[in-house]
C-alpha cells in the first residue's frame, strides 16, 4: 500500500521530466513532420480526385464485412489513444476496425460560402488554410488536435456559440457510407433525417467520408475585453447582457478562479488595432488563463489578438491542465527555452500515461463539460462549487436550436445554455467520491441539463435515455440497419456498457 502510494507520488510529480525531456521533443519533430506531409501530399496530388478512391476504399471494407457474416460490429481503425479525450475506448480491440483516415482538405466554395474537407482532417489545419485567404469557419474549437470527424459524431462549442449555436449547426452536408455499404449525402434538404441523426451518434449509424461546413469573412484580429467580475450574481448579470446584447458580440465566454471572482470575455473581429497587437499565441507569452487572471489587478481591459492566437488561445495550456504535468511550465525561463515545443501532443501523453497515473486521475480529479440552461447555471455553478471546488472553471455560452435530433432546446425555440467546464483537481471537503458524483448527475437531471460525452457517462441507461432525445436515433438506426453493423451510442460512451 506504502508502496503503491509512493509509486504514484514519484510518477505524477516527476512526470514532468519525461514529458519535457521525451515527448515534447517528439511532439515537435511530428509536427514538422505533418506539416511536410500534408505540403507534399497538396503539391503531387488533386485532393478531390483521390476522395473518390478514397470512399471507395472505405465501402470495399464494409462489404468485406458483410461478407464475414456481419458478427462483430465496426468502428473507426483511429487509435484509442489519437482520440482527444480521456477515455480509453476499449472496444477498438474487440469490434471491426475500418480505416477511414481521410486528412484533406477538399476545397472552398465561395460563392455558397462552404468549405468541403475529410472528417481527419484538423481544426488546426482548417483555421491555417482559411483565415490567409479571408475566410473563417463561424465556430473554431480551441484545440487543434480536434477533428472534424470527431467534432460532429460527438459535439463541438467555443465562444463564439452563443451566435452560432453548437459545431453540428455549422454543418451543410455530410457524405456517409452506410452499414450496407452504400454512399449517402444528406443535408437540411435531402436524406434530412439522416443529417439532423448524425451529430452526437459517434459513428453509429455510418462512416463519416466528406462535410461540408460553413464558412464566414474573417478579419485579422479580435478586439478582446476583458472584464472582472467580483460576485457570481455579477457575472452572471454580465453575462446575460454580453450575450444578449443588440450589438451583437462575436465572441462571449468568461473563466470564475472562485466562485466569486471571475473575467467575462467579449470580443469582434477588426481589421485595425487601436493599440499594440498582443500576439498571445507566440511561445514565449504567458498561458492564456494567467494572462486573463492578470486582469484582476488592472481592471477593464483590452486587447488586440491575431485571429488564429484567439482561437487556439488554449491551445499552449490545454486549458489549464496542463499545469498538472509541467508545473513551471508558465516560468518565463521554460517559455523562453522551451515553449515553442509546447504542448507535448495529447495522443503522446495518453499513450505514454500508466495505470497509476490514470487511477490518480479518477481519484482526485474531473474532466467534464456539462451544458446547462442559462437560467439555472448560477444555481449549476454554486452546486460544482460546494461539491468540488474546481477552478478555474469555463463558462461558454450557446444558442440551442429547437432542430430535431440528440440535443436540442426543450421548448419550440431557441434556448441559451451555458457549456461548465471543470477540468482539474477536486479540493471541495464535501466531496464524496461516487456518492457526490452520483448526487451530480440528479443535479443536471433537474436542471433538465446535457452531458457532453468526450468524457464519457457515468448514468444508467435509462438515465441517459432520459437526458438524450433517441426518438429520431432509434427510428434512423432502425431504417439504416445499423443493429449489427454499429453499437448503440451509450454502448461508445459509458465505461461498463463498453466493456
Ligand atoms: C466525472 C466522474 C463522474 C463519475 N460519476 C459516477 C457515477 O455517477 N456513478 C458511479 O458509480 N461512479 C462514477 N464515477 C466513478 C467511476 O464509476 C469509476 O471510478 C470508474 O468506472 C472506474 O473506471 P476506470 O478506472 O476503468 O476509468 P475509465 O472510465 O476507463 O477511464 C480511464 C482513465 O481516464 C481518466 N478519466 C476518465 N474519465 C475521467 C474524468 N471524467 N475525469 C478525470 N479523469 C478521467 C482516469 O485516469 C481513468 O482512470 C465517476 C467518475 C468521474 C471522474
Ligand atoms: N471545444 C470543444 O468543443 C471540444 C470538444 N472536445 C470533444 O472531442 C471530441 C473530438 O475529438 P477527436 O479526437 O477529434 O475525435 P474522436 O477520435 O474522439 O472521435 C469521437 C467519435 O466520433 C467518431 N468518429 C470520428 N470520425 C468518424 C468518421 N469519419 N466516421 C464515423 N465516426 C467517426 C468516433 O468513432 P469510433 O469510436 O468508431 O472511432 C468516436 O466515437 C468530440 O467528442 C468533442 O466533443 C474536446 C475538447 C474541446
Ligand atoms: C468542451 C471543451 C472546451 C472541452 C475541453 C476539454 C479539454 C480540457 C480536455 C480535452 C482532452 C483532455 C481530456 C485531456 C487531458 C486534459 C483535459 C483535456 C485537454 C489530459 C491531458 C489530462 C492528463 C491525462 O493523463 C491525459 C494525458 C490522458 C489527458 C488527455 C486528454
Amino acid at each position: 500500500m506504502n508502496l503503491e502510494r509512493t509509486l504514484e507520488y514519484v510518477l505524477h510529480r516527476y512526470r514532468w521530466i519525461f514529458v519535457c525531456f521525451f515527448l515534447l521533443p517528439c511532439s515537435f519533430l511530428y509536427d514538422i513532420y505533418v506539416v511536410l506531409r500534408n505540403w507534399i501530399h497538396f503539391c503531387s496530388k488533386d485532393a478531390s480526385i483521390e476522395h473518390q478512391y478514397k470512399v471507395k476504399h472505405v465501402q470495399k471494407q464494409v462489404k468485406e464485412w458483410i461478407k464475414t457474416g456481419q458478427k462483430i460490429p465496426m468502428c473507426t481503425a483511429r487509435p484509442g489513444w489519437k482520440s482527444t479525450s480521456v477515455q480509453d475506448p476499449q472496444y477498438k480491440n474487440k469490434f471491426y476496425n475500418i480505416e477511414v483516415d481521410m486528412s484533406d482538405i477538399l476545397g472552398i466554395n465561395e460563392k455558397n460560402k462552404t468549405i468541403l474537407v475529410e472528417p481527419s482532417v484538423n481544426i488546426g489545419q482548417i483555421s491555417a488554410y482559411l483565415i490567409p485567404v479571408g475566410w473563417t469557419l463561424p465556430i473554431v474549437p480551441e484545440l487543434e488536435s480536434l477533428t472534424v470527424g470527431g467534432l460532429v459524431n460527438g459535439q463541438g462549442v467555443e465562444s463564439s456559440s452563443h451566435k452560432y449555436g453548437l459545431f453540428q449547426h455549422i454543418c451543410v452536408s455530410f457524405e456517409v457510407v452506410l452499414a450496407d455499404g452504400s454512399v449517402l449525402k444528406c443535408s437540411k434538404v435531402e436524406n434530412t433525417d439522416i443529417f439532423y441523426a448524425i451529430p452526437w451518434s459517434y459513428g453509429t449509424l455510418g462512416f463519416l467520408t466528406a462535410v461540408e461546413l460553413q464558412i464566414i469573412p474573417s478579419k485579422k484580429f479580435v478586439e478582446l475585453t476583458y472584464q472582472p467580475v467580483y460576485s457570481l450574481d455579477e457575472a452572471m448579470d454580465s453575462f446575460e447582457k454580453e450575450i444578449k446584447r443588440r450589438t451583437g458580440n462575436e465572441f462571449v465566454d468568461g473563466i470564475m478562479f472562485s466562485k466569486d471572482r471571475g473575467v467575462i470575455m467579449t470580443g469582434n473581429l477588426v481589421d485595425t488595432p487601436k493599440k499594440t497587437v498582443n500576439a498571445i499565441g507566440n511561445w514565449y507569452k504567458q498561458w492564456f488563463y494567467k494572462h486573463v487572471e492578470s486582469f484582476f489587478e488592472t481592471g477593464k481591459a483590452i486587447d488586440y489578438i491575431p485571429l488564429r492566437d484567439y482561437y487556439h488561445r488554449h491551445t499552449r495550456s490545454l486549458f489549464w491542465t496542463i499545469e498538472e504535468i509541467i508545473p513551471f511550465g508558465n516560468h518565463w525561463v521554460f517559455r523562453w527555452f522551451f515553449g515553442w515545443m509546447t504542448p507535448p501532443k495529447i495522443a503522446f501523453l495518453k499513450l505514454t500515461q500508466t495505470e497509476i497515473i490514470k487511477k490518480l486521475y479518477l481519484k482526485t480529479q474531473v474532466i467534464h463539460d456539462t451544458l446547462v440552461p442559462l437560467s439555472t447555471t448560477k444555481d449549476m455553478i454554486s452546486f460544482y462549487d460546494e461539491a468540488y471546488k474546481i477552478y478555474p472553471l469555463w463558462l461558454c455560452p450557446f444558442k440551442l436550436t429547437n432542430e430535431p435530433g440528440f440535443v436540442h432546446s426543450k421548448s419550440d425555440e431557441d434556448e441559451f445554455y451555458v457549456d461548465i467546464g471543470l477540468y482539474g483537481r477536486i479540493n471541495s471537503n464535501n466531496f464524496e467520491g461516487n456518492k457526490t458524483h452520483i448526487e451530480h448527475l440528479q443535479t443536471l437531471k433537474k436542471k433538465k441539463a446535457y452531458e457532453m460525452l468526450y468524457a464519457g457517462t457515468y448514468a444508467t441507461r435509462e438515465e441517459f435515455r432520459e437526458m438524450f432525445d433517441h426518438t429520431l436515433y432509434d427510428r434512423i438506426r432502425k431504417s439504416l440497419s445499423c443493429e449489427k453493423a454499429f453499437p448503440e451510442i451509450y454502448n461508445k460512451v459509458n465505461k461498463e456498457a463498453r466493456n
